[in-house]
């Protein structure tokens, strides 16, 4: 017989799909606003502690995270917000995780281009203030027909005996507890168009204690 450590160790993140997240046009208002926004994208950054404990901080490695990031608008950090507040009970109950009474969010914007990647990590040890990390949010978004394939947002269980693989649909909202191990599969835009990529905007609900 498995011990309770084991089957605890084999268990599948709860994750959560909000298939159209956005009403219309505010999807159509962030496509638009994002397309015109190629320029201040930025190489992507890891953040991490090895095992040793040292601290590997805002490290640029397209072997380990390839994509570009800018942060989102106010106007969009808010309607974000707003959102996922709206739904709180919903993703309570689906990713078993409460939000905290006390939180802030952290929110991002990405491109992953042609050869985008992410490997797999947790969102957790990315430095002292991911330790505070209690939900991720990653919201999909591209132009459709989706130009690009790949991508798919992969989670594992702890010990990386079962997996979960999510495709990133055109106004999706994906949530898992930020603890579990997950990975971004490499993205492949053939026509090598900016525009073509694959669009995110990672949230974090985050602790303050
Ligand atoms: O883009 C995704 O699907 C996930 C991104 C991610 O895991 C991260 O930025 O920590
Ligand atoms: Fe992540």
């Amino acid at each position: 017989m498995k011990s309770p450590g084991s089957r605890i160790m084999a268990r599948l993140p709860r994750v959560h799909v909000e298939r159209g997240f956005l009403p219309p046009e505010e999807h159509a208002a962030l496509l638009a606003e994002t397309l015109e926004a190629q320029a201040l994208y930025q190489s992507s950054t890891i953040s991490r502690y090895e095992e040793d404990m040292t601290r590997v901080n805002g490290q640029v490695d397209p072997s380990v995270r390839h994509s570009h990031v800018r942060k989102l608008p106010k106007a969009f950090r808010e309607i974000f917000e707003a959102k996922l507040v709206s739904l709180q009970s919903m993703i309570e109950a689906t990713t078993g995780v409460e939000f905290p009474a006390e939180r802030w969010f952290e929110i991002e914007s990405v491109h992953s281009g042609d050869g985008a990647l992410f490997t797999a990590h947790i969102d957790t040890n990315r430095g002292p203030q991911s330790s505070r990390r209690v939900i991720s949010a990653v919201y999909y978004y591209s132009r459709t027909p989706a130009a690009f394939s790949g991508g798919q947002l992969k989670l594992y269980s702890l010990d990386r005996s079962g997996s979960i693989t999510v495709e990133p649909e055109d106004n999706t909202m994906v949530l898992f507890p930020s603890m579990f191990l997950h990975e971004v599969l490499p993205v492949s835009v053939p026509s090598g168009e900016w525009a073509d990529g694959r669009f995110s905007v990672n949230c974090w609900v985050h602790r303050t204690d």
